[in-house]
């Protein structure tokens, strides 16, 4: 049996990191670019005034002030979107608006409020100083430097740095697909009439639910009987996915063939029992350098071992550089305020065992939705950290 920890890390080290695919930059958004990005040109890309006002030289300024204004002779406009064509020289200006272009011989805008404007001329009353209201070319970006590193996850201000550079499309890490099945005889699904003896497969939209949530993609590939045939023929199918999630069929019952299925699919086993309550029958392995995980049936332990060890992992898949960060807060399943999985809760102390009949009674709140209305027993001496 191992803990928590070892778990998590051998996890961790059986899955790889996807490949890349180019998307649209929208819909990178909360993925993880998979290449630097330069920018391809200075931003803005020439001088262009911050103000609206008037672009002028400062030379024409010496000796100004409210009580000794001058008078500029305004020869053309530079609206923004819109080259001026004129060149200012001494004694002159040009009317210039926010964003538009710095005519060639400007080198200061004054603001408008510092000016008033008279058949043809333009009486300016202060000195702002020379550069003044202008946003020189590249002041934003400079061509050639990094803007963006691989392994950022995109949110709402890199995707306007990606706009404003004009780059429509960005290489993000792809979105793992993930196979989900329910084994168990007992199990129907909406389609079939209810019955007494049998259960709704709730985990199979769990566990859909959890995959969209952590940004993968659901292929959810129904319940499988507890034979090994079709346990194996269903497993084949689900090979086409990045990962493989199946619950039910951990356990010893006559019935819990999920193991011999997983070791006749040529898995190679990793770790089979973990020193944890829910979760200790949780089986995780490779098949080719696919991430294989049997959890156990137990919908709360089905829910709680998606959360520390499939999470962590599409996380890594995804190209997440921390893959037990968790990039936004979800205290109620688990994470704490810091995004981090309170994975200390259930680490294995010198001398502890997983002692059922010491077990406390924790409710572990939201997460565990009014169908898996029971509550989660930990060992005494094991804290949950829900903060
Ligand atoms: N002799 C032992 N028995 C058990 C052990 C053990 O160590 N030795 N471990 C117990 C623990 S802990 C757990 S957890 C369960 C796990 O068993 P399985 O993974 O084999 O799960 P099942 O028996 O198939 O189902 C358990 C329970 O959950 C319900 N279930 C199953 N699938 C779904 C689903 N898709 N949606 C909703 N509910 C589901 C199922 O009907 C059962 O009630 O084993 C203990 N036994
Ligand atoms: O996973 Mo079982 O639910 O350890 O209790």
């Amino acid at each position: 049996m191992i803990d928590l920890h070892e778990a998590q890390g051998r996890i961790l080290q059986a899955t790889p990191v996807l490949g890349r695919e180019s998307v649209p930059i929208i819909e990178a958004l909360r993925r993880v670019l998979a290449l630097d990005i330069a920018a391809i040109e200075d931003l803005p890309a020439s001088d262009v005034s911050a103000l609206d006002g008037y672009a002028i030289r400062h030379t024409s300024l010496q000796g100004v002030s409210r009580r000794h204004p001058v008078h500029l002779r305004i020869i053309g406009e530079a609206p923004a979107g819109k080259p001026c064509g004129a060149t200012v020289g001494d004694g002159e200006a040009v009317r210039i608006m926010t964003g538009g272009l710095v005519p060639e011989g400007a080198d200061t805008v004054i603001k408008l409020e510092a000016t008033a404007e008279d058949s043809g001329n333009v009486m300016c009353m202060a000195n702002p100083g020379q550069g003044y209201g202008i946003r020189p070319k590249g002041d934003s970006l400079k061509k050639g430097q990094i803007v963006l590193r691989a392994g950022d996850v995109i949110g709402p201000l890199e995707i306007g740095a990606l706009a404003s550079m004009r780059r429509a499309y960005v290489y993000v890490h792809r979105k793992p697909t993930v196979a989900i099945l329910s084994t168990g005889d007992e199990l129907s699904d909406f389609h079939e009439p209810a019955s007494p003896w049998k259960a709704m497969c709730s985990n199979l939209y769990a566990l859909a639910a959890q995959v969209v949530e952590v940004g993968a993609t659901p292929l959810c590939l129904g319940i499988v009987e507890d034979k090994l045939r079709s346990q194996q023929d269903i497993l084949t199918e689900a090979l086409r996915a990045d990962l493989i999630v199946t619950s039910g069929g951990t356990s010893r019952g006559k019935y819990d063939l999920i193991r011999e299925t997983f070791a006749s699919m040529g898995m190679e086993m990793r770790f089979s029992t973990i020193f944890a309550k829910p979760g200790k029958p949780t089986l995780f392995g490779t098949i080719g350098n696919r991430p294989v995980f049997g959890l156990p049936g137990n919908p709360s332990a089905t829910m709680l071992s998606f959360e520390q060890f499939i999470r962590p992992a599409l996380l890594k898949m995804m190209g997440h550089r921390n893959g037990l960060y968790i990039p936004y807060n979800n205290a109620a399943s688990g994470h704490g305020n810091d995004g981090l999985l309170n994975i200390d809760s259930f680490k294995k102390r010198p001398g502890e065992e997983n002692d059922h009949r010491r077990a406390s009674q924790v409710p572990l709140g939201r997460q565990l939705d009014h169908h898996v209305s029971k509550t989660v027993t930990v060992p005494k001496r094991f804290k949950v950290v829900a903060r």
